[in-house]
C-alpha cells in the first residue's frame, strides 16, 4: 500500500475510466466536461476493438494526463505499466489477468495500484502484494466490456465487508445515478463508470448527478 487509505476512499467516490472507444465526441472534451461535474479519479482505459496504439496511444494519455493535473485528478492507467512509468502516471490498475500485483508494485514504486478482485482469495492476494484500492464487477449488466465475468450484484461486497476487509472498495459495471445507492450502502467507497459518463448527452450533468448521489447516500449510509 502506498497511499493513505482515507484519501484513498475520497478519491473513489467518483472514479471516471474512459478510452477513445468509449466517447461520442472528442474524448479531452469528454474528460474536461467529466472534471466540470465533479468525478475525482480518472483511468486511461484504451482498450477495445478500433483503440489506439504505440505513439497515438501515448499522445492521447499525454493530452488526458494534462487535463487532469490542471484540476488536480489523479490519473491512472489501465493495464499498461511501461506507459504508467514513461510518462508518470499516479497509479496504475491491473486485474487477474494482468502481471501479478507485487510485480507491478515494485515497477511503480509509491504511485496508486488498484486491482481487480472476485473473491475473497484474490482480494487478500492483492492487499498481500500492495494495493492500495480493489475493483470489484461487474455489479450490474454491462455492454462496456465484452470479456467481463458474471455479474455478481452485491453478494461478494456483502461478504467482503463482513469479513472486515476495511481496503478502500469500488464498484464497477451497468452503475449509474440511479443504481449507485446499494452498493454505498453495502460498503463501498465509490463508483467507477464509463459509460454512464461518456455516453451521456452531458458528460457534465451525468458526472454531476453520479457526484451528488454518491455524497448524498454516503452522508446517509456511513
Ligand atoms: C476500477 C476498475 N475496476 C475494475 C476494472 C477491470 O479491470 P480488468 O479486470 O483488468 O479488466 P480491463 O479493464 O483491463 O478490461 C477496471 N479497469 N477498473
Ligand atoms: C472495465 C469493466 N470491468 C468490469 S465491468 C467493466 C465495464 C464498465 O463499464 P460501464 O460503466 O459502461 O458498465
Ligand atoms: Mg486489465
Amino acid at each position: 500500500m502506498a497511499v493513505n487509505p482515507q484519501a484513498m476512499r475520497s478519491l473513489l467516490k467518483v472514479y471516471f475510466i474512459m478510452g477513445s472507444t468509449n466517447c461520442c465526441q472528442n474524448p479531452e472534451n469528454v474528460l474536461q466536461a467529466a472534471i466540470k461535474g465533479g468525478i475525482t479519479l480518472f483511468q486511461f482505459r484504451e482498450k477495445g476493438a478500433g483503440c489506439l496504439h504505440g505513439k497515438e496511444k501515448e499522445s492521447l494519455a499525454k493530452k488526458l494526463q494534462a487535463i487532469c493535473k490542471q484540476s488536480n485528478i489523479p490519473f491512472i492507467v489501465n493495464d499498461d505499466i511501461e506507459l504508467a512509468v514513461k510518462i508518470n502516471a499516479d497509479g496504475v490498475h491491473i486485474g487477474q489477468d494482468d502481471e501479478a500485483a507485487d510485480v507491478v508494485r515494485r515497477k511503480i514504486g509509491s504511485k496508486i495500484l488498484g486491482v481487480s478482485v472476485h473473491s475473497m482469495q484474490e482480494a487478500e492476494t492483492a492487499i498481500r502484494q500492495g494495493a492500495d484500492y480493489i475493483g470489484i464487477g461487474p455489479i450490474y449488466p454491462t455492454s462496456t466490456k465484452a470479456d467481463a465475468k458474471a455479474v455478481q450484484g452485491l453478494t461478494f461486497l456483502t461478504e467482503l465487508r463482513s469479513a472486515d476487509i476495511q481496503i478502500p472498495v469500488v464498484g464497477i459495471g451497468g452503475i449509474t445515478s440511479e443504481n449507485a445507492s446499494p452498493l454505498i450502502e453495502a460498503g463501498a467507497d465509490g463508483v467507477s463508470v464509463i459509460s454512464a459518463i461518456s455516453q451521456a448527452d452531458s458528460p457534465e450533468k451525468a458526472a454531476a448527478k453520479l457526484y451528488d448521489s454518491v455524497n448524498r447516500i454516503m452522508r446517509n449510509a456511513h
